[in-house]
């Protein structure tokens, strides 16, 4: 498992862990893991390589000295940029004895950063030590000026990429956008939530020791899926497996109804009924020979294509007092379901109806709204998206890692609805059904799109062997 704190659970850690170590020991192994790092970015060592260190006033900046320290006895040519008017003094210092070259502010903020890039350019790469956990979102806009005059150039980010908020992984203007980011102790929440997610490149945790709290957000690992799959016990039977039921599709949109079923049959439960017109039943048939007409279901997977029915279908749900995967045309009643085991799975046009909001709005803050939609809603939100989060009333939440752009096509949020009741069915809680489910469908979608650009119904095809090889 993956898990992100805050910046207050990581503050109280490091003070317990400061009041017990000699001074210095964390920004040391913070440095060597960073200074680690950018020789393996660089690729053939640090001999002769040249190295900018964008260097703020607090330890983040402290931290980039001292990596740049190491890499200079390495044999790389470090040139630090001091952006505020003071800097880590002793970091400077054992940069300075280590041979590299510090400018101050004054140099750099010359026009408007551009000239001093324009002079110094030929980088390798450039470490981005101007704010970590201590800093607001935003940068100042000489920052802003000396990143743009350097791009084009790997950037790898001290901790987080400059100005984007920690706690809520929320961008509020410029922020420096990284190819690599070097983050210590613990993951923070901008580094699986997006948008500021988006701005780390990949991430390298270096661990410092800290001991920390229960984390608020995390993001399930393949392990962490193999674990909670549910797997036949010895003497199952069909029935003890779950049944799933779906409610989906209509005469107008029987492809809803056969996408969602593709979803629900991928054998995690013991069985699958669909319950809908009997032309749309005959379309499933034919296309699923194993699935079956209306009875007693443990999960019903309510809404995709209803189109009319929506409301009929959640209320006839609802009336089983069963757990419930609420889609599509169905959300428009998720009050309904407040209360009641439930996973609400919209995409961020369908919260922000939900909540009011525009969708743009919505996916600036995804994680901060599914949290939103999931308390008022008073059940599990699935906010589907690049990262979809997936928020329990109580405010714990996870980040799905797994996935591809190319998962943005119709329908796929159908097999996904059926995906998630199949794992109601089979018993999990509806924020590991939906988690799960969300990490198998990105998975499969990821391992079917490798043979080329993809449809709905390849992800369910490609579920069977992304289960076996799990
Ligand atoms: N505290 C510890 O034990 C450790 C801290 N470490 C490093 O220390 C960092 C936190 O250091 P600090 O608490 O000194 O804080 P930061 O270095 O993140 O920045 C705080 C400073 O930046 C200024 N600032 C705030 N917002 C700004 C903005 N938008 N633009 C420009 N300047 C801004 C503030 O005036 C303040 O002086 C971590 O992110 C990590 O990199 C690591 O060395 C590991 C150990
Ligand atoms: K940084």
């Amino acid at each position: 498992m993956i898990r992100a704190h805050t910046v207050e659970q990581v503050r109280a850690a490091e003070a317990d862990l400061l009041a017990r170590l000699p001074e210095g020991t964390l920004m040391q192994r913070a440095a060597h893991g960073l200074a680690h790092a950018v020789v393996d970015l660089l690729g053939s060592g640090a001999y002769g390589r040249r190295v900018l260190l964008l260097v703020g006033s607090g330890d983040n900046g402290g931290d980039a000295l001292y990596a740049g320290a190491l890499l200079a006895r390495r044999g790389a040519q470090v040139e630090a940029w001091l952006l505020s008017d003071t800097a880590h003094e002793r970091g400077v210092a054992a940069l300075r004895a280590a041979g590299g070259r510090v400018r101050h502010r004054e140099v750099t903020r010359s026009g408007d950063g551009r000239r001093a890039a324009s002079s110094t350019c030929g980088y390798d790469v450039v470490v981005d030590g101007i704010v970590g956990i201590g800093g607001r979102p935003g940068l100042r806009p000489a920052a802003a000026a000396v990143l743009d005059a350097l791009a084009g150039i790997p950037v790898v980010a001290v901790d987080l990429p400059s100005g984007v908020d920690a706690d809520t992984g929320e961008l509020e203007g410029p922020h420096v956008t990284a190819d690599l980011t070097v983050t210590f102790g613990t993951h923070k929440p901008c580094h699986l939530a997006d948008p500021a997610a988006a701005a780390c490149g990949a991430i390298h945790l270096v661990d410092i020791g800290l001991d920390l709290p229960e984390a608020l957000l995390e993001a399930l690992q393949p392990s962490d899926v193999a674990a909670l799959l549910p797997r036949p016990v010895p003497d199952a039977h069909k029935y003890t497996r779950g049944v799933v039921g779906v409610r989906a599709g209509s005469a107008t949109y029987p492809g809803a109804a056969l996408l969602s079923v593709s979803g629900a049959a991928c054998g995690l439960a013991g069985m699958v009924r669909y319950d809908g017109d009997d032309p749309v039943l005959d379309l499933v048939r034919a296309a699923h020979p194993e699935v079956v007409g209306p009875g007693r279901v443990q999960a019903w997977v309510v809404g995709s294509g209803s189109a009319a029915g929506a409301e009929s279908a959640l209320r006839a749900s609802l009336a089983d007092a069963v757990p419930l995967v609420v889609d599509a045309d169905a959300l428009a009643f998720a009050d309904l379901v407040a209360g009641r085991p439930a996973v609400l799975t919209p995409h961020a046009g369908e919260l922000g109806q939900m909540l009011g909001e525009e969708r743009e709005v919505i996916e600036s803050a995804p994680l901060r709204f599914a949290r939103r939609a999931a308390e008022q809603y008073d059940a599990v939100v699935l906010l589907k998206g690049r990262r979809s989060v997936i928020a329990r009333p109580d405010g714990r939440a996870r980040v799905t890692l797994s996935g591809t752009p190319w998962l943005a096509t119709a329908g796929a949020g159908d097999v996904l609805g059926g995906l998630v009741g199949a794992l109601l069915a089979a018993g999990l809680d509806p924020f590991d059904a939906a988690s799960v489910g969300s990490w198998l469908h990105g998975a499969a979608g990821t391992l079917a799109a490798q043979r080329g650009p993809i449809v709905a119904s390849d992800v369910a095809v490609a579920l069977p062997a992304l289960l076996g090889s799990l």
